[in-house]
């Protein structure tokens, strides 16, 4: 292996232990600000993911405020469990854990949200002022995936990246923050429709690996000293995770972030930075 390691947890623990800072001087103005999720069946990744969630919560000192839903709810009960976190007071943000049940309608529920609580930036007004370029939380895993590649001093101005994949989670917001002038980067958004994923990979100084679709990026599509991101989720029969990335990748590239222990705990770290910035701006408007 050759390329240097994009340190997922580490950098994730880095964020933590600067909020854990940050919760304490809201908790002095006797301010304790709480993350809520909204958690709908017994999926065992998700029920994994939020209690990933809870755990974050206890170490930087936030209160967690948790929902459970059998998955037979109804459209009109998981409604009536966001407007009720809409009201709560101790709930500062909160995420209603995707995907919902077959059959209820997700944008309906996430556009039920009170945009001051959307913890992942993916409620329909934040996305459109980050279409504006107006402050508002930011999508979590599209920011974890920029804080990573800062926080190891990738260059990103003028960079070429190629985005696979256009998911409401990643992909579709990944290219708006990276074409932003704070980033100033080149953005091609490749997905299933692309004639020759190839030709573009091979052009890319970062690749944001979001597809879904296992080892699809192969070591001889990546040009050498690419910094290559596996935001990949599927599981194998085993319940292993898989990435998008082909382990021999990490031959060419130059950088590369594992998976798990890459974007993951970015993605749980920026969650907790939207909560406590929300927290902030509300305790500034005091
Ligand atoms: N409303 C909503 N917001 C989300 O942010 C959201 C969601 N729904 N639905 C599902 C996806 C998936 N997701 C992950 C977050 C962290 C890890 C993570 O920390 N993974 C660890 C490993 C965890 C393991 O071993 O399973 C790692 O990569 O190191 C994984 C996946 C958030 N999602």
């Amino acid at each position: 292996m050759s390329a240097q390691i994009l340190d997922g947890k580490a950098t994730a623990a880095a964020i933590k232990s600067e909020l854990t800072v940050r919760v304490a001087a809201l908790k002095e103005k006797g301010i304790t600000p709480g993350l809520g999720t909204v958690l709908v069946g017994d999926d065992p990744a998700s029920q994994k993911y939020v209690a990933g969630k809870h755990r974050d919560c206890a170490q930087v000192g936030l209160a967690s405020i948790q929902r459970q839903l059998p998955a037979t709810a109804t459209q009109e009960e998981i409604e009536a469990v966001v407007r009720e976190l809409n009201e709560d007071p101790a709930c500062t943000g909160y995420i209603v854990q995707l995907p919902l049940p077959k059959g209820i309608d997700e944008n309906r529920i996430l556009e039920l949200m009170d945009p001051a609580k959307d913890a992942d930036g993916l409620h329909p007004t934040n996305l459109g002022r980050l279409v504006l370029n107006e402050p508002a939380p930011l999508p979590c895993t599209p920011n974890g995936v920029i804080t990573l590649l800062r926080a190891h001093g990738v260059e990103i101005n003028g960079a070429e990246v190629v985005v696979v994949g256009r998911g409401v989670t990643i992909g579709r917001p990944m290219p708006l923050l990276l074409t932003r002038r704070s980033e100033n980067a080149t953005v091609t958004q490749c997905h299933t429709g692309t004639r020759d994923l190839a030709a573009h990979l091979r052009n890319a100084d970062i690749i944001v690996a979001a597809a879904g679709v296992p080892h699809l990026i192969k070591p001889e599509d990546v040009k050498p000293g690419a910094a290559v991101l596996d935001v990949g989720v599927s599981r194998n029969a085993e319940g292993k995770i898989m990435g998008d990335v082909h382990p021999g990748v990490a031959e060419v590239a130059g950088w590369i972030s594992p998976n798990p222990g890459g974007v993951g705990p970015m993605t749980r770290a920026q969650l907790l930075v939207n909560v406590v910035e929300a927290a902030e701006r509300a305790a500034a408007a005091l």
